[in-house]
Parts: structure tokens; C-alpha cells; sequence
């Protein structure tokens, strides 16, 4: 059996929800644990816990490399086979939620996960101030879109760099998967830069915006293995299979989209294939960095906004220290948290 790498877990029926509710706090070395809280069905909630034990992991991983001052935690709600929550369910486990982060006495705050959305953090920061990405009118920094498209493109203009020594994306090949909430923002800053698309998406009503662009339109398969520069996966997960990446003809890789991976066989793929390939959790990163700068730590807009351009820095860290250390940018990611949380930065 391997040994309890967290801080601590807390493990609670529900008093008013009758669920379990599970906090699993990873690390706060950083600073406080922060990590969204995951509402879902588990046929047993163990499998609930090993899902919080994984992922307050990996958000320590995603905070150090981020270079913020938190550690990684995570909320799993385990909702049995069967059951529905209704409104009346529903706020009984936010509440129930709030007071096992209240328990917690400030280790740990949490945001929106798969099942859950700002205006439920909303009902969670009536009773606990440990919580961020509540939405603008509550008080909080509200969608985090557009922080996520600006922290990607601050990534892309590392990988920019490093392909073809300037961070302007004026003029580079660029195509993007998924023109959502994301992507579509991310595309709109690229035109500005004068940089030449192609845009896609399966849902054929985001041509008019492609169009409005000026971008080339090609399907969902075409703009993964075109011609480019860089391929953007700002749609689903699990983009990068051991079938595709022999198909691609992209110098890098580079998006918002979470999981991209398919397996990781498909990253070290990539590795060989000499193409550049920038962990998601780090390209995507710019949404819970302006979330945690402005309601968590009380900085100004322009100090978030600092601390989410900078992922250029991380993401030029990453591909100099994969470089030198001839290991994947998945591989550098790990040893750069490493070093950031036994303080050797
Ligand atoms: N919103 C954020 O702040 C944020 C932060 C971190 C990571 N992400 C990740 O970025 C990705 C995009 O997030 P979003 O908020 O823009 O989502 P979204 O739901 O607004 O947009 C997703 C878009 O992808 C399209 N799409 C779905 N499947 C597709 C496919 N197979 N091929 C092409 N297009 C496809 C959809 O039609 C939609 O337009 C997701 O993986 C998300 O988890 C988002």
C-alpha cells in the first residue's frame, strides 16, 4: 500500500446533505490549498476520495509551476448512483461544504469544479470567506475566460520565441480546436496580432465568427494536423492519441484545453517527434491565476493581470530546463514544482 502523500483529509457525512463531503488537502507549503469542488456521482465515494486524493495533487503541481503562493486541495462531493440533487439537496451540500472548509480553519479554499459554478460559490462564501471565482456581483473576479485566453497567449509567445526567436505572433501559422468561451477570445487576440489562422469548431454556428476574423474555417481534424506553426487545442480533453500525433505537421503544441494527453505514450510521442508540447495545466493556468491574485491574496487588476503575462517566464523555464535537462516539458513541469516547493526557485 503506498503512504498518504496529503497534508491532511477531511472526511464528513453531511449534517444537512447526508453526503459525503471530502476535503483532501495536499500541501501547503506554498501557502493556502486551493482547488475546485467537485460535485459528481461515484457508485462508492471512495472512488470519490481517490479523485481528491489525485487531484489536490496535481493542483499543487499546477500552483507551484504557476508560481503562486498555494499549495493544491480539492473538494469531492460523492454523489451515490441514483440521486438528482434537487435546489433544496443542492444547498444543503454547499452548506454542508462551507462548514467542512470552515473546519479546515483557512488550510484550504475552493472554487468551481465539474459540477459546480460561480453562483454555487456564491452560497459557499455566505458562510466561509475561503473560496474565489465567485461571480462579479458577488464580490468575486467573475468568468474566468478571458484570463485563461491571456495567460495562453502569454505561452504561446514563449513557444513563439523559442521557435522563431520573437514573442510577436504577428505573422505565425496558428490553428485553433474549439472556438468556446476560450478559444474564440484566444483567436480574437491572435487577429489583433495580425497572426494567420485557422479556426474550427464541431458546432458550424462559430464560422460567422471565424469569418468575422478574417481566419480560414477547416474542421475540427484539419486544424489539429495542419500546416502551422502551432496548433491550439482549446476544446476537449484527450486531443493527443498515439494516432493522431504521427499525423501532426505543427512545430508545437499549445492550448488551454485540460487532459490533452490521451495517454503517455502520446507525450513522449510528441517528445520524439521534436514537437513542442507545453503541459496544459501550465498553459491554462491564467484563469486561477487572476481568480487567486485579486480574491484570495487582494491584488489589483494590473497585478493579476502581471501575474498571468508571466506565464511567458514559466513557460520559457519549462522549455529551457526540458532542453538541458533532455526530459518532456511534462517531466521539466514536475522537476520546476519540485524545485518551487523545496524553495530552490
Ligand atoms: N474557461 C476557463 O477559464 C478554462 C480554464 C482552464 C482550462 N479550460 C479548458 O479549456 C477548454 C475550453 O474551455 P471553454 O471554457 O472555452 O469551454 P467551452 O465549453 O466554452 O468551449 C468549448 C468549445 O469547443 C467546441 N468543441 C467541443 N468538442 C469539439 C471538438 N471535438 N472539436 C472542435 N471543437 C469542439 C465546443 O463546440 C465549444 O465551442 C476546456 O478543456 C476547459 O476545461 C478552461
Amino acid at each position: 500500500m503506498s503512504s498518504l502523500d496529503h497534508e491532511q483529509v477531511l472526511i464528513r457525512t453531511g449534517t444537512r446533505s447526508g453526503l459525503p463531503i471530502i476535503v483532501a488537502v495536499h500541501s501547503t507549503a506554498l501557502g493556502q490549498a486551493v482547488g475546485g469542488c467537485r460535485l459528481w456521482h461515484y457508485a462508492d465515494w471512495r472512488d470519490g476520495l481517490d479523485d481528491a486524493l489525485r487531484l489536490s495533487a496535481a493542483m499543487t503541481a499546477k500552483c507551484a509551476v504557476a508560481g503562486l503562493a498555494n499549495g493544491g486541495g480539492k473538494t469531492v462531493v460523492a454523489v451515490p448512483p441514483g440521486i438528482e440533487p434537487d435546489p433544496a439537496l443542492r444547498r444543503a451540500v454547499l452548506d454542508d461544504v462551507a462548514d467542512t472548509i470552515t473546519a479546515l480553519d483557512g488550510a484550504y479554499a475552493t472554487g468551481p469544479d465539474v459540477g459546480t459554478t460561480p453562483a454555487d460559490m456564491a452560497v459557499i462564501g455566505e458562510r466561509t470567506p475561503h473560496v474565489f471565482c465567485k461571480p462579479a456581483q458577488h464580490g468575486g473576479s467573475g468568468d474566468s475566460s478571458p484570463a485563461t485566453a491571456l495567460g495562453t497567449l502569454a505561452a504561446l509567445r514563449a513557444v513563439r520565441r523559442r521557435l522563431h526567436g520573437t514573442r510577436t505572433l504577428a505573422g505565425a501559422r496558428l490553428s485553433v480546436v474549439g472556438l468556446g468561451s476560450v478559444g474564440l477570445r484566444l483567436a480574437r487576440l491572435l487577429a489583433d496580432e495580425g497572426a494567420d489562422l485557422l479556426l474550427s469548431d464541431i458546432d458550424p454556428a462559430k464560422r460567422a465568427a471565424s469569418d468575422e476574423l478574417g481566419a480560414t474555417w477547416v474542421s475540427p481534424e484539419q486544424a489539429l494536423t495542419a500546416d502551422v506553426d502551432i496548433v491550439v487545442p482549446a476544446a476537449l480533453g484527450g486531443v493527443l492519441t498515439e494516432e493522431i500525433v504521427p499525423r501532426l505537421r505543427c512545430a508545437a503544441v499549445v492550448g488551454p484545453a485540460n487532459n490533452q494527453l490521451a495517454t503517455e505514450a502520446a507525450g513522449d510521442l510528441l517528445h520524439r517527434r521534436g514537437i513542442v508540447w507545453v503541459p496544459d495545466y501550465v498553459a491554462s493556468a491564467g484563469g486561477v491565476v487572476n481568480a487567486l491574485t485579486v480574491e484570495l491574496h487582494k491584488g489589483t487588476p494590473d497585478e493579476a493581470r502581471e501575474r498571468v503575462e508571466a506565464i511567458e517566464h514559466t513557460v520559457a523555464d519549462l522549455l529551457a530546463t526540458a532542453e538541458h535537462r533532455h526530459v518532456t516539458p511534462a517531466q521539466a513541469a514536475t522537476e520546476l514544482a519540485q524545485r518551487r516547493l523545496t524553495g530552490a526557485w
